[in-house]
């Protein structure tokens, strides 16, 4: 491992990100995880939801490896996608226009200005209105796969969920094992408009935006016809993220995630913010 690597974070919609251009194999093979661990503490080290390396593909401008803060891959992420495609783009490895290999299949990208929008594979595993028997009560969840596996809980005031609390007891819910889950609070308003908080797994937090996470409260508030595309969805950073997307009855394709992918900085990360 090199001494200094050079790094950039960016920020779609609050959910941070530590980008590195891999393509010249900087960051070795056997040790990522506890590498990722370490350079995402906060406060020890640079910090972040999570940490994109960008990588050398044959088939597209480039492939990804995705791991969340605490070293976990995860085979999607819809605001880490828009960020490593802006990163893509500001670095000169795609023009504005781009496509990348990841573990769901090839994601789309168009880059303006700090604006991305994304194409997604068609959601997967929705089923609605169940009942969940929590340790203090039973509650009826929704749950969609966007990419990675999602739970949707309808809530009539955001400010008041129990996003930790709740959500961590149904991240690692037995019915969920043994991937798990992120967990979605979302509400629904007049104007079509959503609110959506998330729990995030290998983050093991609320994040400020989950892109898949607001696909999936999309979906399941368009199939109980509470909103329709495009679904605009104001997150706990403030800022919205923008869902495209066609509807067959409970079929969802052409899905579309929009929203900023800002750079923050770019900078060096030095041996110590991993060891
Ligand atoms: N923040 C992401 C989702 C990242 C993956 C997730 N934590 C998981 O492990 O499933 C997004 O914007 O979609």
């Amino acid at each position: 491992m090199l001494k200094h690597i050079d790094f950039h974070k960016l920020s779609g919609c609050g959910n941070d990100f530590i980008i590195i251009d891999n393509r010249k194999k900087i960051v070795e093979e056997t040790n990522f995880s506890q590498f990722v661990a370490n350079v995402c503490r906060r406060k020890m080290s640079a910090g972040a939801d999570g940490l994109i390396l960008v990588e050398p593909s044959e088939t597209a401008d480039f492939k990804w490896q995705f791991f969340n803060s605490d070293g976990t891959r995860a085979e999607m992420c819809g605001n880490g996608a828009r960020c490593a495609a802006r990163f893509a783009y500001v670095n000169g490895i795609a023009g504005p226009e781009m496509s990348f290999e990841t573990e769901v299949g090839l994601i789309s990208a168009h880059v303006i200005n700090d604006r991305v929008k994304i194409n997604v594979p068609d959601p997967t595993a929705l089923r609605t209105d169940f009942p969940l028997e929590l340790e203090e009560k039973q509650l009826s969840v929704s749950r969609v796969n966007t990419g990675v596996p999602h739970v949707i809980i309808e809530t009539d005031s955001p400010d008041d969920a129990q996003v930790i609390k709740l959500g961590r007891e149904i991240r690692f819910h037995k019915d969920f094992a043994p991937e798990g889950t992120n967990v979605n609070f979302v509400c629904s308003h007049k104007d079509g408009t959503l609110t959506n908080r998330t729990y995030e797994r290998g983050v093991e937090d609320e994040t400020l935006a989950c892109g898949t996470g607001c696909i999936g409260a999309a979906i399941v508030m368009a199939s109980k016809s509470k909103t329709k595309s495009p679904t605009r969805v104001n997150t706990r950073s403030g800022g919205y993220l923008t869902i495209h997307y066609k509807q067959k009855q409970d079929q969802f394709y052409d899905i579309y995630l929009e929203g900023d992918a800002r750079i923050i900085y770019r900078g060096e990360l030095w041996k110590d913010a991993w060891n």
